[in-house]
């Protein structure tokens, strides 16, 4: 099970090449649009299976589905009954690894070695941590005086929410999606997913598990379909939805957000990031260079935490660029079974051709390409993947495309700066509020530093270190509320207070 140290079959022969299906109140369903569309393995090219692409009936039926549960026997449950289900499902992802595994990086073409550190284990703890959350959490009481001298007990009482839409991207697709099912359903909703029109299979094979661990129907539902004028857009619009979940792009945020001003209902966004890296004169360089690589490149650079914008203190400039331009040109591009793999392709060709748009605009604008810029010579079938070439620039203006919107692909700038004060306000200089990295070894400037940064998460010599007890989301354009721990109880759940008169 998990780790990879050798290499799998090859996913040209994994049972995971399946059509998908909506998951609706417990049954697999085609649903009645009649439309479907083709699932692509972005490695090669090739046709995984259809995907059933849902319309308003199946976004009905879904809610329906997921309200009755609420009002059934899901409603009905203890803690510990919902626990003990919620515990088997997360065994149950374990005890099916290998499928989720070859699923995973089947529709996202990742290295399995990535897949199975990251995407997969998070997938299962995603529910136990939420369990815990649950089952520690203590509510706020505040004893008041009264005129009477016999004084009033106030105590918060937590309600699940209701049903939740929750949207999810494609580039953490098991991941992501568990990150916001998980918490809803420890804490007693139910939820509506409507995963990535580009990675829809994990999210279908969570509905067999639910199915295997006697999850009752309607608690966790799923219709497949784009985001405008399709499911996506369709979900949001529901007035049975009592609270909407979305990882995404910003644009998408927004649109959102204005579906959801329709009935009141409450968002949780985390959205895009631009995020800086900021490597001081001081930094162990070694572990600067591992973490910048890891923050650039891992998953093809489709992490919303990474890093775009490097800073580097101008004495250590020149070899920081010419070190991360070894290191980039060292990583393999390879099959996601090969244990050698460094890199993958991007999630399909269209994000390539997004991608490729910012690679041709650093040029136009001016800037240096140190390493990269294009599409590298893949072998036999892996010519017909999105494979794309890590690339690193310099050189480019603080305006430039390059410099201020989320590529999404496998691709850094790196800029020279001089003063703590200055690279603060570089850092900052974005609408967008993610994440940052700071390389330092001087602690007193670590912690000055994060405390200025206008951003939702700061490392502090390492990257994508996740505690998921932790509060996780965005500052500015980069998303609204935090979910993490105890956190996530602000968006999953409505607070009563009770206030008894003694
Ligand atoms: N913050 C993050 O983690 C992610 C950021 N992105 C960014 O977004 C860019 C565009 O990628 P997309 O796949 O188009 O991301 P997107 O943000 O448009 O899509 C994410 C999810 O939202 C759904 N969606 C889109 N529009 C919707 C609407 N009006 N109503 C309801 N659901 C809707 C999609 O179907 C998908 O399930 C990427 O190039 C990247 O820059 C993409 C994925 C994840
Ligand atoms: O919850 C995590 O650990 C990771 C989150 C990453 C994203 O939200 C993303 O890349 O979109």
């Amino acid at each position: 099970m998990n780790a990879l140290s050798q290499p799998r079959r090859p996913l040209a022969e994994s049972s995971a090449r399946r059509d998908a299906a909506h998951f609706i109140n417990g049954e697999f369903t085609q649903g009645t649009t009649g439309k479907f569309y083709d699932n692509f393995c972005p490695v090669d090219g090739s046709r995984i299976g259809s995907v059933p692409e849902g319309g308003k009936a199946e976004i009905d039926a879904a809610v329906k589905a997921a309200r009755a549960a609420m009002e059934g026997p899901w409603g009905q449950m203890t803690l510990n009954e919902r626990a003990a289900l919620l515990n088997k499902v997360a065994a149950e992802i374990n005890r099916r690894f290998d499928e989720f595994l070859e699923a995973e990086c089947l529709d996202t073409g990742k290295p399995m070695s990535l897949a199975s550190h990251i995407d997969i284990p998070r997938g299962a703890a995603n529910f136990t941590m939420f369990i815990d959350v649950a089952k520690t959490v203590s509510s706020e009481c505040f004893p008041m005086d009264t005129p009477d001298g016999k004084g009033a007990l106030n105590y918060g009482l937590r309600r699940p929410r209701g049903v939740i839409a929750v949207i999810s991207p494609w580039n953490l697709p098991l991941l992501l999606m568990t990150w916001k099912v998980g918490p809803a359903l420890a804490l007693g909703n139910t939820v509506v997913v409507k995963p990535s029109e580009a990675t829809p299979l994990t999210a279908t094979l969570l509905g067999e598990v639910m199915n295997t661990c006697g999850v009752p129907k309607g608690v966790y539902n799923v219709v497949h379909g784009f985001g405008g004028n399709s499911a996506g857009e369709f979900l949001t619009q529901h007035p049975g939805v009592n609270g909407i979940t979305f990882t995404g792009s910003t644009r998408s945020g927004e649109m959102l957000m204005r579906e959801a001003a329709r009935g009141v209902r409450p968002v949780s966004l985390e959205l895009g990031g631009k995020n800086p890296g900021i490597v001081f004169a001081d930094a162990d360089m070694d572990k600067a260079i591992e973490g910048t690589m890891r923050s650039a490149f891992a998953n093809c650079g489709q992490v919303c935490l990474g890093t775009e914008r490097v800073y580097v203190q101008r004495p250590i400039f020149d070899e920081f660029v010419a070190r991360l331009k070894a290191g980039a040109e060292g990583l393999k591009l390879g099959r996601p079974e090969d244990p050698t793999t460094g890199i993958g392709p991007l999630v399909s060709d269209t994000h390539r051709k997004k991608v490729l748009s910012y690679y041709a605009k650093a040029v136009e604008q001016g800037a240096t390409v140190v390493t990269g810029g294009g599409i590298p010579d893949m072998p036999g079938d892996l010519a017909g993947g999105a494979w794309i070439q890590p690339t690193i620039w310099t050189g480019a203006a603080d305006d430039a495309a390059i410099v201020t919107e989320e590529i999404f692909g496998p691709c850094c700038h790196i800029r020279p700066f001089d003063t703590e004060e200055e690279v603060i306000k570089l850092a900052n200089g974005t609408p967008y509020g993610l994440a940052a990295a700071v390389w330092t070894e001087n602690l007193s400037r670590a912690h000055r530093v994060a405390s200025k940064l206008e951003v939702g998460i700061c490392w502090v010599n390492s990257w994508f270190l996740r505690d998921l007890r932790t509060a996780f989301g965005g500052a500015k354009a980069s998303g609204i509320g935090r979910e993490g721990g105890v956190h996530s109880l602000e968006f999953y759940t409505e607070m009563t207070n009770v206030c008894v008169k003694l």
